[in-house]
């Protein structure tokens, strides 16, 4: 702490320069809100078709607003990692957390690059330990992460010796040849052997994975022997410890697989979470814990460094909760066909957030600080201990030695530091990895990761901003990590409407930002950033009512548009060119194509009609008490690692399955196209005051086509890139019952 107020920060917070942005923001707003008064005032001269454009604009507008809102104070925090050292020479132990559920989806050896580059980050060893939870209890995982700590014991001090950039060697080894990093004929040598090395793992994870054991169930390997997954006791394994508490060896590695019953609800990733918290308080007890999905490799060995300036820098510790990094992609296809690099996204929304309470927690890739996670609020900082011993086992749970190691958390006391002996502290583990041990306990409900959605991430983080607590974006180059982004129709559409189902879920809990910020500490304005994302599920209503109104007018004969040569179309023409210039240049200014803003808004269409439909069905069913959500993992491609690059020409190109997710957006596009040929043949009802067929809902009505131009080429492709013909039936159906219900409606 010495020479605080003279040495140089360790960040700093920069506000962004966007009066023009904001300028055309609240000009796209004026033409919503005239296009409303318009409306209005017009009623009595049109008929539904006015009302429900008048709604779905109502809508429009509303999440217009909330976009604004959160888009105002755009602010960075830039990072000098070089100047940590002087100031904190000691720098404090940080747990790391690894979650795994399912060897298929996630094959082991994507989990053991993300291990291998956390174990090798530029950080004191002694400092670190890393741990790793299962849910699948893959005797396969395990098998992969023992014998990745044996090739660690090469890779680690490679990695320092050399600087190496990427510390997960799969990304290294297929990135940049060897003689654009050093010439010597040592580090030539040694790189040659490290491939070798690396590619001996993994031909034995890629054997071990066709037996059907990967190994004999003996020895390590007896907590394994008979287990049905989802059905079997806890198992802890000490993978590798550090025992001399050596700063450049490799650090702690210790694999869990929490215990698990039927009927006995587990939480998903939230429950590993906080099995990991409990699992570390017994054994290191860091103040600080990182988090990462299995697929999530560090890219920039520096990343510790860089938050412990926000984490360490800060003068107000209320100001940093935790420490989130932008959740990148790795290997994205060209132009984002599938919308899911969310560049955009990140760039502007994600640093307004940074603007107003901090980011939302984002499930990877964050540094949290231990006590707030353990349920501390700001105020509670100088009241050390409060609770008594009793209170503790009531919130902490029945385990004495985690309860001690919360105490000393919560207590600002100096945890115990020195080698650790992790072996003796196996059974105390598997204690607080059991599935009863929360019965009774605050875990889940005021501290931990915070049950009750399929978004644990932002429920969590949430609550932690709901308690007064800010926090803070780090954004380093080059990134700090990078994941796997799903690829193809239906992984994109799963996770969406995992995100849709879960998200919409948190405003029906105890936890819902309107009732945080009016009872707790959550700011109004942070709560109208948290609305603009929990309410994805619901766009979905509005946009398939708003897709499907060309269609209605052509069909009747009826407007939603003012009529050619009226001055008021000039309205709706200068928000759709506005609207959509405004959108195409965020897009060049981060740098992307005009494609990827084309790909970006046409998937977002479609994303919003489909996969949010489905979580928002889900979220009224789990209501009314008809189902309960399930947290559908995204299968990471395994291709994205060997690089195989089988039909890249297709690579971009949707691709369907049987789901019934893909109708409504299948129905959209028929009702349209029959729209379409009716309006051109003049097919049409001669209604009462028809007024003919509408230039502009000509228009809008074949833009909606081009927005589902996948779908229309589904149409007519085969195998896994055309739609199954039972859904095209299925939503050919639908479109024919709307044309008839629309004639009925406009006849009678
Ligand atoms: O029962 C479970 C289910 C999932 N996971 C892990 O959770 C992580 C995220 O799962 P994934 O299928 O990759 O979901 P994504 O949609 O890619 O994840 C995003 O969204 C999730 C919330 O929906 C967050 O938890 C993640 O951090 C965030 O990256 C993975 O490491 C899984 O192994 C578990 O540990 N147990
Ligand atoms: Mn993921």
């Amino acid at each position: 702490m010495a020479n605080h107020t003279t040495s140089l920060p360790l960040y700093e917070r920069v506000a962004r320069k966007n009066s023009i942005a904001r300028a055309i923001e609240l000009g796209i707003l004026s033409l919503l809100l005239s296009l409303l008064v318009y409306r209005v005032l017009s009623f009595k001269d049109h008929g539904l078709s006015w009302v429900l454009a008048f709604l779905c604009e109502s809508w429009f507008a509303f999440v217009w607003i909330l976009t604004v809102n959160t888009k105002w104070n755009q602010v960075e925090y830039k990072t000098y990692p070089q100047r940590l050292l002087q100031l904190k020479p000691e720098l404090p132990p940080v747990d790391m957390f690894v979650t795994t559920a399912d060897p298929i989806l996630e094959p082991p050896i994507l989990t053991v690059n993300t291990v291998l580059s956390l174990l090798a980050v530029d950080y004191p060893a002694d400092k670190l330990a890393c741990y790793v939870s299962d849910d699948g209890g893959s005797p396969l995982t395990f098998y992969s992460l023992v014998e990745a700590s044996k090739f660690a014991n090469l890779w680690v001090p490679f990695c320092k010796k050399y600087s190496i950039q990427v510390r997960a060697p799969f990304r290294y080894f297929s990135g940049e040849s060897v003689s654009s990093q050093d010439t010597s004929l040592q580090f030539q040598q040694e790189w040659k052997m490290m491939k070798d090395e690396y590619e001996q793992l993994s031909q034995k994870i890629e054997d071990a994975a066709k037996r059907s054991t990967p190994c004999e169930l003996t020895g390590d390997f007896a907590g394994f022997l008979n287990i049905q997954r989802g059905n079997h006791a806890s198992i802890v394994k000490v993978i590798w410890e550090n025992k001399e508490g050596n700063e450049n060896g490799v650090p702690h590695l210790v694999y869990i697989s929490r215990e698990k019953r039927p009927k006995h609800p587990h939480h998903f990733k939230a429950g590993a979470m906080n099995v990991l918290t409990r699992v570390s308080g017994v054994m290191t007890n860091a103040p600080f814990m990182l988090n990462v999905d299995c697929d999530m490799f560090v890219n920039n060995p520096q990343s510790f460094q860089h938050a412990m300036c926000l984490l360490l820098g800060m003068k107000n510790e209320k100001d940093c909760a935790f420490v989130q990094y932008p959740q990148y992609f790795y290997d994205g296809l060209k132009d984002d066909p599938f919308g899911n690099q969310l560049l955009v996204l990140h760039e502007y929304l994600g640093h307004g957030i940074v603007g107003i309470q901090g980011p939302f927690y984002g499930g990877t890739g964050c540094f949290h600080k231990r006590k707030v996670i353990y349920g501390l609020s700001p105020d509670d900082e100088e009241s050390n201990g409060k609770l008594s011993d009793q209170n503790l086992q009531k919130y902490f749970g029945c385990s004495s030695k985690f309860t001690k190691s919360a105490a000393e958390v919560l207590s600002r006391l100096e945890t115990s530091r020195g080698p650790h002996d992790l072996l003796s502290s196996v059974e105390a583990a598997s204690q607080v990895a059991a599935c009863g041990y929360e019965y009774g306990t605050a875990w889940g409900k005021e501290m931990g990761w915070i049950y009750g959605s399929t978004t644990e991430d932002v429920l969590t983080g949430l609550t932690i901003h709901g308690r007064g607590w800010k926090s803070t974006l780090c954004t380093p180059t080059p990134r700090a990590f990078l994941g796997c982004a799903p690829s193809g129709g239906p992984a994109t559409m799963t996770q969406q409407k995992r995100w849709a189902t879960g998200l919409l879920e948190i405003l029906f809990t105890r936890k819902s930002p309107l009732i945080l910020a009016l009872k707790g500490k959550l700011q109004f304005r942070q709560c109208l950033a948290y609305l603009w994302i929990l309410l994805w599920g619901l766009r979905s209503v509005p946009e398939l009512c708003y897709a499907t109104l060309p269609a209605y007018c052509i069909i009747t004969g009826s407007r939603f548009l003012p009529k050619v040569g009226e001055p008021s179309l000039l309205i709706p023409v200068a928000l759709f060119i506005t609207y959509n210039l405004y959108t195409l240049s965020e897009y060049l200014r981060t740098g992307l194509s005009v494609r990827a803003w084309w790909n970006n808004q046409r998937i977002w269409r479609i994303t919003a009609m489909t996969a949010w439909l489905f979580g928002a069905f889900s979220v009224v069913l789990k209501l009314i008490g008809l189902s309960e959500m399930v947290f559908e993992v995204t299968q990471k491609e395994k291709s994205s690692i060997n690089g195989s690059d089988d039909d890249n020409a297709n690579a971009g190109s949707f691709t369907f399955n049987e789901s019934p997710i893909f109708i409504p957006a299948t129905f959209v596009l028929l009702a349209n196209l029959t729209a379409l040929v009716i309006g051109i043949i003049g097919f049409r009802p001669v209604a009462h005051g028809s007024d003919g067929l509408g230039i502009g809902e000509v228009i809008f009505s074949s833009c909606v086509v081009l927005c589902l131009w996948a779908f229309l080429k589904g149409l007519f492709s085969k195998g896994k890139y055309g739609i199954p013909l039972s859904t095209i039936y299925k939503s050919g159906a639908l479109a024919l019952l709307f044309v008839h219900l629309s004639r009925w409606i406009s006849l009678g």
